[in-house]
């Protein structure tokens, strides 16, 4: 029935429904690659929903799909401080840097200690603020301390969830990167339009989110793997492993390949395994990131003033290096 037929309780009540079933559709078509409904029924439903919006401004919710299509466009960005750092990591090159950091892990443990092997996504760290379960502000992790506030960019990110399946008041850390296909097709519209074309997505993601107009970014493709909470309160894992469980949970796109490794043995066949595999992910990573399993464990072994003593990242020599090369042999 039109809007305008219908009263304010059967329009609340209809509002009710196509908000998550818009949410739920908008995901599908964006990280699968078979949308769940044709486009005319989702502009439909979208274009309802607008208009009961439109008609019952109190109706209007933070989650509601018609919050994050961007369309805020901002003077500059504000200053978010992270009141617990955005910690950076530690790097080793080489199998036997790697056997030291198990070396200095093991040293003061009488049991042996798992790590949790993760790619290291080749994007850009963000945080996120839920308050009872809303997103209420998004930032960039900046120089650790002070980020800037692109909270209206990511809400147009279909993988950053507006509302969370429990309403938890906590801060979620993660990587959000551009996959290599939207990092392609972007250069080659660039391209065609004689713009500068991105060096790679990692800058392709960052020069997404740095936009003062929500809709470019909403439109460049970006998506999100979380991967750290900021205080480790609201969330019941003990483990680095059950914390990606319940992020997931939660509603959060974490990334499936990590793997927990019981000997350094481990560690090193995942990072064979992954070494093979790196040109076929369907996004760019620049390493794996090896952390102590036991979130205890990783709180007894503390910080330094930048990396935290519990986790290492593995770095792959640098791709471009490899490209140039090939290039030469290739002429
Ligand atoms: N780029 C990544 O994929 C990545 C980055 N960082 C972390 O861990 C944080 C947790 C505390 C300091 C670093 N994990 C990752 N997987």
């Amino acid at each position: 029935k039109p809007v305008d037929q219908l009263t304010k309780d059967e329009a609340a009540t209809l509002a009710a429904q196509l908000r998550p079933q818009l949410t739920a559709w908008g995901q599908a078509y964006y990280t699968s690659d078979a949308p769940d409904v044709e486009d005319h029924v989702y502009d439909a439903a979208y274009a309802q929903l607008v208009a009961i919006e439109a008609t019952y401004p109190d109706l209007v919710t933070a989650d509601s799909p018609t919050q994050n299509v961007g369309g805020s466009v901002l003077t500059g960005f504000t200053k978010v401080t992270h009141d617990i750092p955005m910690l950076s990591m530690g790097d080793v090159f080489s199998e036997d840097e790697l056997a030291g950091f198990d070396q200095r892990i093991q040293a003061d443990a009488d049991d042996r200690i798992a790590y949790n092997c993760e790619l290291k996504i080749d994007g850009l760290a963000i945080s996120l603020r839920y308050e009872d379960g809303l997103l209420v502000q998004g930032s960039t992790r900046g120089n650790g301390v002070i980020g800037e506030d692109i909270t209206q960019n990511l809400k147009t990110i279909p993988s950053i969830p507006q509302k969370l399946n429990r309403p938890l008041t906590v801060e979620v850390r993660g990587e959000c990167y551009m996959p290599k296909d939207s990092f392609m097709r972007l250069n080659e519209r660039r391209e065609a339009e004689g713009q500068p074309v991105f060096a790679n997505p990692r800058n392709a993601a960052a020069g997404s989110l740095r936009q003062l107009d929500s809709r470019v970014t909403a439109d460049r493709k970006l998506s999100t793997f979380m991967y750290n909470v900021a205080d480790f309160d609201p969330i019941d894992a003990r483990t680095q492993s059950d914390m990606l469980l319940e992020l997931t949970s939660l509603g959060f796109t974490t990334n499936p390949t990590n793997r927990v490794a019981e000997s350094l043995d481990d560690v090193f066949a995942f990072i064979t395994e992954y070494t093979g595999k790196r040109d076929d992910l369907p996004y760019g990573i620049d390493g794996i990131v090896i952390k102590v399993n036991s979130l205890p464990r990783q709180r007894a072994l503390g910080a330094t003033v930048k990396d935290p003593r519990w986790e290492i990242a593995y770095k792959f020599p640098p791709e471009e290096a490899q490209t140039i090369v090939r290039d030469i042999e290739w002429t």
